[in-house]
């Protein structure tokens, strides 16, 4: 399989390991699979029943191509997907009769984005040892990607992790899940600005010379297109489980960087029949704007419950905008450098008409959130939190045919967001015993201006040489 750029007006393109390791290009676009691989709907008939690790070896093995061995494909899902606490890795549960919660959060650090990142902990070691040299990552969290990549690469050889935060803007609990790894290749950073400043950095770093030239940068955000590839599995197990590809699904997806809905686009487009996609978001309404109205233009961040969606700059969308308009890489290096410099740009007719075939989406008020996590504990017994919340209550609110099942993406466990969860619901998640003695652990980070210089030396004085 061959990786463009959305910019990449050349057309040059790299192999699966190569933009693994690069994560983002170097004309600032996102990698993409030059084409989209097809199953037929046999092929998806044949996945029924499968085993996680195996299912997701099936629906990888051609976004990986020559890059591993179908066995070692399969050798790395059965170690990445045997360190979750359910056995069905993402089990999928029933809330009403047209209702169903796809809890993502059974991973090491509660939330879906260990799905992802403990296969990519692994792929980095595999390509890396193939190779030799060390990989610095820089990453950007609004609370979940940060301790989900620094739990899958603490104390692995040739990698080192500096992960940015939002000073003050996550919860304790997801601060304490990063800072609390003491491990010598881990470095926190807290700055002060919000997760879109943070974002904006790392990408900065990826073209600059005075990182680019001594450190090999690496990516563990979703600009990293590793990271989809292993988020398009789950949309084909819960689809799946509810008659696919006899039977169309719709998924409702809280977003903020638009990753984890675009590995469902991804997943339509390999073929799994979905009906809609609903792109649910909170007060930071960005993507609801964009996909209604064609207004992508970017607002001041209000903190909200949901912090982790507490995200402007959308980093996925771009990946959208591209396929949407006929993948014209020039066109869209233009879209995205007029986004870059003025904050706002309008999508064409034509990237609307084509995004609104599959995609609608919905803006979830404070008290909307809380009215969906009451109603998912009082009527169905579940306790679920904020972003999760979002997503349901966009899901009832949908107009969907009664006879298309909507699986809501639960995307962390509500004990991240334990002081939100009992403020709506009168219950207070407790510790998964994983982590049940977060609270007294010695915590370790930096606290940074929101200066892009000061972090950027910061981490040049600390990380080791590419050689
Ligand atoms: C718990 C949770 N839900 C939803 C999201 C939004 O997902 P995405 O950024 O892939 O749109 C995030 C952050 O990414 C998150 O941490
Ligand atoms: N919500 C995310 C933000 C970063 O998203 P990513 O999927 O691009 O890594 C977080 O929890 O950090």
């Amino acid at each position: 399989m061959e990786y463009v750029s959305t910019r990449g007006s050349q057309g040059a393109s790299i192999d699966f390991e190569g933009a693994t390791l690069a994560g983002l290009a170097s004309d600032g676009g996102l990698y993409v699979p030059r084409e989209w691989p097809r199953l037929t709907g046999t092929e998806i008939a044949a996945m029924r029943g499968l085993p996680y690790p195996e299912l997701a070896a099936r629906v990888m093995e051609p976004f990986v191509g020559d890059s591993l061995a179908p066995d070692r494909l399969r050798a790395l899902c059965e170690e990445a997907y045997g360190r979750f606490a359910h056995a069905a890795v993402t089990p999928l549960v029933q809330l009403d009769e047209r209702h169903w919660l796809l809890e993502l959060f059974h991973g090491p650090t509660l939330a879906f984005k260990d799905v992802a990142l403990q296969l990519l902990g692994l792929l980095f070691e595999e390509f890396l040892g193939r190779n030799g040299g060390k990989l610095t990552i820089v990453g950007a969290t609004s609370g979940d990607t940060g301790s989900a990549a620094i739990d899958a690469v603490a104390g692995r050889e040739g990698v080192e992790i500096f992960m940015l935060h939002p000073h003050g803007r996550i919860s304790d609990v997801q601060r304490r899940q990063m800072t609390s790894v003491l491990a010598p290749n881990v470095h926190n950073i807290a700055i002060d600005g919000s997760f879109d400043d943070a974002q904006a950095f790392v990408k900065r770093m990826f073209g600059d010379p005075e990182l680019t030239g001594r450190f090999h940068i690496g990516a563990v955000n979703s600009i990293n297109w590793a990271r989809l590839m292993a988020q398009v599995v789950y949309y084909f197990a819960a689809a799946l489980q509810l008659g696919a590809p006899d039977r169309r699904v719709a998924f409702s997806v809280p977003t903020g960087n638009f990753g984890d809905v675009f590995a469902g686009y991804v997943a339509h487009r390999m073929g799994l029949p979905i009906e809609q996609l609903i792109v649910a978001t909170n007060v930071n309404d960005i993507l609801h704007r964009a996909l209604s109205q064609g207004d992508y233009s970017a607002a001041a961040v209000t903190p909200t419950a949901a912090p982790s969606m507490d995200i402007q700059v959308s980093s996925n969308f771009e990946r959208l905008l591209y396929d949407a308009g006929g993948r014209n890489a020039a066109a869209l290096a233009d879209q995205m450098r007029q986004f870059e410099a003025s904050k706002a740009t309008r999508l064409t007719n034509s990237q609307r008409e084509s995004i609104a075939a599959l995609f609608t989406s919905a803006r979830a008020e404070p008290a909307d959130m809380t009215a969906a996590m009451r109603w998912a504990r009082e009527a169905c017994g579940e306790l679920i939190d904020p972003h999760s919340a979002i997503a349901l209550h966009a899901a009832r609110a949908s107009d969907l045919s009664a006879d298309v099942p909507i699986v809501t993406l639960a995307t962390a466990h509500p004990a991240k967001f334990r002081d939100a969860v009992e403020r709506a619901t009168g219950q207070r998640p407790s510790l998964p015993a994983r982590i049940g003695d977060l609270f007294a652990r010695e915590e370790r980070y930096a606290e940074l201006p929101g200066d892009y210089a000061a972090v950027r030396d910061f981490i040049a004085a600390r990380a080791t040489p590419a050689r």
